[in-house]
């Protein structure tokens, strides 16, 4: 199977930048994230995008930015919380190992605290989120080759859950 070991997908704050990292750690591999990609390659944040050229735009980025990472790498790769919107970036994923991320609202908000720095979650957390999870979590779970459920886990034992999962063995 060529594109990364493992592609994380999953809401904002589900922890898919702190497991992955666990996640390479654990497997000898490199860790890459496309909303760091992004950041990287525009010289701004991802909420100065939202702002300033909009959703829509800033998808046609996020869709370019995670079409050539699950191209050039090959270590843990874990996507943008959105990317699964796009039905061209799903297809790319179907014969990848995905990993799916979840929690529950109360875990999320947790996370995510007030949502300063996530465009989404700016007004009504609560809500918003549970609304984002109504229209995605069928797309996470179409891309999905395991479920890794993170309520209640530490960093740790999600990444160990997500090893199981996989069933992949450390280097
Ligand atoms: N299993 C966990 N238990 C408790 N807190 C966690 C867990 N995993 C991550 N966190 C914390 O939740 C927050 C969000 O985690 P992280 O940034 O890894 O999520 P993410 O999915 O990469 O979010 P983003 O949408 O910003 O990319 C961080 O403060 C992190 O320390
Ligand atoms: O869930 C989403 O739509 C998003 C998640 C983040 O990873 C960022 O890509 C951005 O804030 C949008
Ligand atoms: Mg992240």
């Amino acid at each position: 199977m060529s594109g990364p070991l493992v592609v994380l997908v999953g809401p904002m704050g589900v922890g898919k930048s702190t497991v992955g990292q666990l996640l390479a750690e654990r497997l000898g591999v490199s860790y890459r994230d496309t909303d760091d990609d992004i950041v990287a390659a525009r010289g701004r944040t991802i909420a100065e995008i939202f702002v300033d050229e909009g959703e829509s735009a800033f998808r046609a980025i996020e869709k370019q930015a995670v079409h050539r990472a699950l191209a050039e790498h090959d270590g843990i790769l874990a996507l943008g919380g959105g990317a699964i919107l796009d039905a061209g970036t799903r297809a790319l994923l179907a014969g990848q190992r995905v990993a799916y991320l979840s929690m529950d609202v109360e875990e999320a908000v947790k996370r995510t605290g007030l949502g300063v720095a996530r465009p989404l979650l700016a007004v009504n957390p609560r809500k918003q989120w549970r609304e984002l999870m109504e229209a995605r979590r069928h797309l996470y779970e179409e891309v999905a080759t395991a479920v890794v459920a993170t309520d209640g886990r530490t960093p740790e034992e999600v990444t160990e859950a997500a090893l199981d999962a996989l069933e992949l063995k450390e280097a």
